[in-house]
């Protein structure tokens, strides 16, 4: 069952990925192009990201991995090769010779295996050495050396997609490096009885999918309450895309009524809103102080005649307060008080927590100032040690896509 209305109700389901030999093909001459600041070590990745998985699962959430997922799909012939020929076109391959040998090779392998190239990439010499073809790359140690590439951010599930209500956003990505990653979630969507809708025939509404183009990604998206919706605009997620993400709400089955936009600076440090503001209880969120004089604020409701209407609004807690019709709300800052140690924990994910149920999150454990001060507030802190998961720049938060919470 999908559904999601809203930040912080018992966390049932989850879709993760555990990090792969994807990694393995970070190199430093890609590290900007694939959204890294530095090469993680796999082994210690994995083991931090099952710490992870295990701390959700011991909650009693049920933990669903991508390649699981593509895997099961894969299984079929039918979708098996309409997505070969789908993630070809996606990397861009336009000699015929060499689609057609890529193809071969690619039909030829068993789903599980298949799942792990279209996640962890294809090397160019992995195919010419193959099939015998004399290709100018291989002399020119310069080139591009994949032809499938590596989808080194797919970790950060929370960002190709979200759940609304019943129904999926799939994200169009900004960027071309993470391009793939909502082109299999759209077939897991497509294909998948996990995403079949329990009302009806088919699978369940999609609200946003890769090819509206105009960017949107998941990590933007903060599920306020079963009527409102809070949309980042940043860096990765522009003004079009959220206008036509709010049509879609309004006049589709959610129970959305409401689109809160919270713009950001366009910035490396804040790319989603979910870098520097999360939910962590019923009235409470935490808050990477230096953005809070440098946000702007527009509420976004439907008119009676099927357009939107948009208010500005001044401040954060006053909009959020009315948006959650509620007598008050409590921002927490990150960071414990001091701006550089706040800038350094941000830097390093403090401010991404995932709620587990109200009031109560997982972080990093070595966000101490963070961790403490959302202590003190009352905040119950799940810590998982994040030495090497921090390093693509993302926390609990991004490494999760919420399938099912409870409602409250
Ligand atoms: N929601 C998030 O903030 N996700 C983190 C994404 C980090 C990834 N390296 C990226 O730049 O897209």
């Amino acid at each position: 069952m999908i559904n999601v209305t809203n930040e912080i109700g018992t966390l049932q389901s989850v879709l993760v990925h555990r990090p792969g030999r994807e990694l393995e093909r970070l190199t430093p001459r890609y590290l900007e192009e694939m959204l890294f600041e530095d090469i993680p070590w796999l082994k210690k990745i994995r083991e931090e990201h099952d710490l992870f998985a295990e701390t959700l699962s011991k909650r009693g959430c049920k933990v669903y991995y991508y390649h699981d997922l593509l895997a099961d799909i894969l299984r079929e012939e039918a979708v098996c090769r309409v997505m070969i020929d789908d993630v070809l076109s996606a990397c861009r391959i336009g000699s015929t010779l060499l689609k057609e040998s890529i193809r071969d090779y690619l039909r030829g392998m068993e789903a599980e295996r298949l799942a792990e190239v279209f996640i962890s990439g294809l090397e160019k010499k992995e195919i010419d050495r193959l099939a015998g073809q004399s290709r100018l790359s291989s002399y020119i140690r310069e080139a591009y050396p994949f032809y499938i590439n590596p989808l080194t951010n797919l970790y950060f599930t929370r960002d190709p997609g979200a759940v609304i209500d019943s129904g999926l956003v799939v994200s169009a990505m900004k960027t071309p490096a993470r391009n793939r990653e909502s082109l299999i979630l759209q077939y897991l969507h497509d294909y998948h009885p996990l995403f079949a809708d329990p009302q009806g025939e088919g699978q369940i509404p999609l609200w946003y999918k890769p090819s509206d183009l105009d960017s949107i990604e998941g990590g933007d998206i903060l599920m306020l309450s079963p009527e409102v919706v809070a949309v980042g605009c940043s860096a990765r997620t522009g003004t079009e895309g959220i206008e036509r993400l709010a049509e879609r709400l309004f006049s589709g089955p959610s129970g959305i009524q409401e689109v809160l936009v919270i713009q950001i600076p366009f910035v490396r440090a804040f790319m989603h809103l979910d870098t520097v503001i999360t939910m962590v209880d019923r009235d409470t969120f935490t808050i990477f102080p230096d953005i809070r004089e440098k946000i702007a604020l527009f509420r976004l409701k439907p008119t009676k005649r099927g357009g939107i209407s948009i208010s500005p609004l001044d401040s954060l807690e006053k909009s959020l307060k009315e948006s959650l019709k509620l007598p008050a709300i409590r921002l927490i800052e990150s960071g414990g008080g001091d701006d550089l140690t706040a800038a350094r924990e941000q830097w390093n994910d403090s401010t991404n927590t995932l709620a587990l149920e109200p009031g109560v999150v997982v972080t990093y454990d070595r966000n101490v100032a963070s961790n403490d001060t959302l202590r003190a507030a009352g905040i119950e802190v799940v810590e998982i040690e994040g030495s090497e998961l921090v390093r693509g720049r993302g926390g609990p938060r991004c490494m999760s896509m919420p399938l099912q919470r409870e409602a409250i």
